[in-house]
Parts: C-alpha cells; sequence; structure tokens
C-alpha cells in the first residue's frame, strides 16, 4: 500500500463516517458551503466528528462565506481542519492561522507551490467543485505544484489510480464519486475508492 493521502468527502451520516475510518481514509470533510445536496450544519457535524479518532482529519468546507462565519462554524463543529473554495486571498488565512487548524486552499487556478497563501494543503480541483465534473490532469499543460497538494474533481474508484500515477499527486479527495445518487454515499465505493487509489 502507498502512503497516499486519502479525503473522502461530503459525508452526512454516522454509517458513511464509520466506513470511511474503517477503509482508511486519512481525512473525511464535512460541507458547510451553502447550496449543496451534501451540506449539513455544525451541530450534525459535530456529532460526525466525534466518532472520527484522532489520528483521522476532520475538515470543514466553505465557499465564498466570511471569515467570521469560518471560524465560528469551525469553533461550533469542532472540526481540525478549513478548506476554502472560494476566491479567499493571503490575508483570508492569516485571519485563521490562529485558530490552530489545518488549512486546505482548494483552487482550479495554475498554481506553482503549496504554501503561496499560507495554506498546509493545496488542493488542485475542478472549476465546479462538488460536481463530479472531471478536469483534464492529463493534459500536457498541467503542471503539478511542489509540495504536498491533493488532486480532485471527479475522481472515482475507476480513475483514481491512473490520476495518481499520471500527476504525481501527493493525495486524492473525492465527493461525487463515491455515491449511488448525488449526495448519497455509497460504502461500497467509498471502500473501493480508497483501495484503488493506493494500488
Ligand atoms: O461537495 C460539495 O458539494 C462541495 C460544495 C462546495 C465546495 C466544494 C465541494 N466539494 C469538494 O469538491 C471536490 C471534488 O468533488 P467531486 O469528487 O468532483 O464531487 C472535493 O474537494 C470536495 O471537497
Amino acid at each position: 500500500m502507498s502512503d497516499l493521502f486519502v479525503k473522502i468527502c461530503g459525508l452526512k451520516t454516522a454509517r458513511d463516517v464509520d466506513v470511511a475510518v474503517a477503509a482508511g481514509a486519512d481525512a473525511v470533510g464535512f460541507v458547510f458551503a451553502p447550496g449543496s445536496p451534501r451540506t449539513i450544519g455544525a451541530a450534525e457535524a459535530r456529532e460526525l466528528a466525534e466518532r472520527v479518532p484522532a489520528g483521522v482529519l476532520t475538515v470543514g468546507v466553505f465557499r465564498g462565506q466570511p471569515v467570521e462565519e469560518v471560524r465560528r462554524l469551525a469553533e461550533e463543529s469542532g472540526v481540525r481542519g478549513v478548506q476554502l473554495h472560494g476566491d479567499e486571498g493571503p490575508e483570508f488565512y492569516g485571519a485563521l492561522r490562529a485558530q490552530g487548524r489545518t488549512l486546505l486552499r482548494a483552487t482550479a487556478l495554475r498554481v506553482e507551490r503549496c504554501g503561496e497563501y499560507g495554506e498546509d494543503l493545496l488542493l488542485i480541483d475542478a472549476p465546479d467543485p462538488g460536481s463530479g465534473k472531471p478536469w483534464n490532469w492529463a493534459a500536457q499543460e498541467f503542471t503539478a505544484p511542489r509540495g504536498q497538494w491533493v488532486l480532485a474533481g471527479g475522481l472515482d474508484p475507476a480513475n483514481v489510480r491512473e490520476a495518481v500515477e499520471t500527476t504525481g499527486a501527493w493525495g486524492v479527495d473525492v465527493s461525487s464519486g463515491v455515491e449511488s445518487e448525488r449526495g448519497v454515499k455509497s460504502p461500497d465505493l467509498i471502500r473501493a475508492f480508497v483501495a484503488a487509489a493506493r494500488g
């Protein structure tokens, strides 16, 4: 097994959290961005996060929300990581730094290296996050960033291994590709994804 970092995102039920942890996920994500079929509240996320062992990172996922809201939801839910999908600049990451959480910067832009905005992990995603639509990570023009970067966007059990081998990603993140229908996770697909990702 490789030591690839694997994050399973958009979890809403205790069953799915338990399956992801048992399958060997390194991180689980709870969506606080409004308007997603996966959006949950802070109290629900807290209950789910409390099931997660200390060695597995719990991550709150945000998009275009004010820093006060991000701080509050992170505090109320107790997640240990914050993933930002908006166009937040370095000052936004700086404002969150004091909370001591792992900061994940998600972007569809070309980025030279992880850490430019003060993030701990860089997530290279599709322009429409959470849609399940892949982007062309195999394209000649794609240059992998330096440092710890996570590939996301349209991954599933069938394509994840090739994606890792082609791009050299340090980690992978998935939501749609482990669902039986939009917003509903499949335990079998979660297990298959983690196994396939690690090869
Ligand atoms: O999952 C969502 O609904 C979501 C909403 C808003 C921002 C990010 C979201 N999810 C993130 O999208 C990527 C990849 O998703 P997919 O596998 O293509 O469905 C992943 O980083 C999720 O954390």
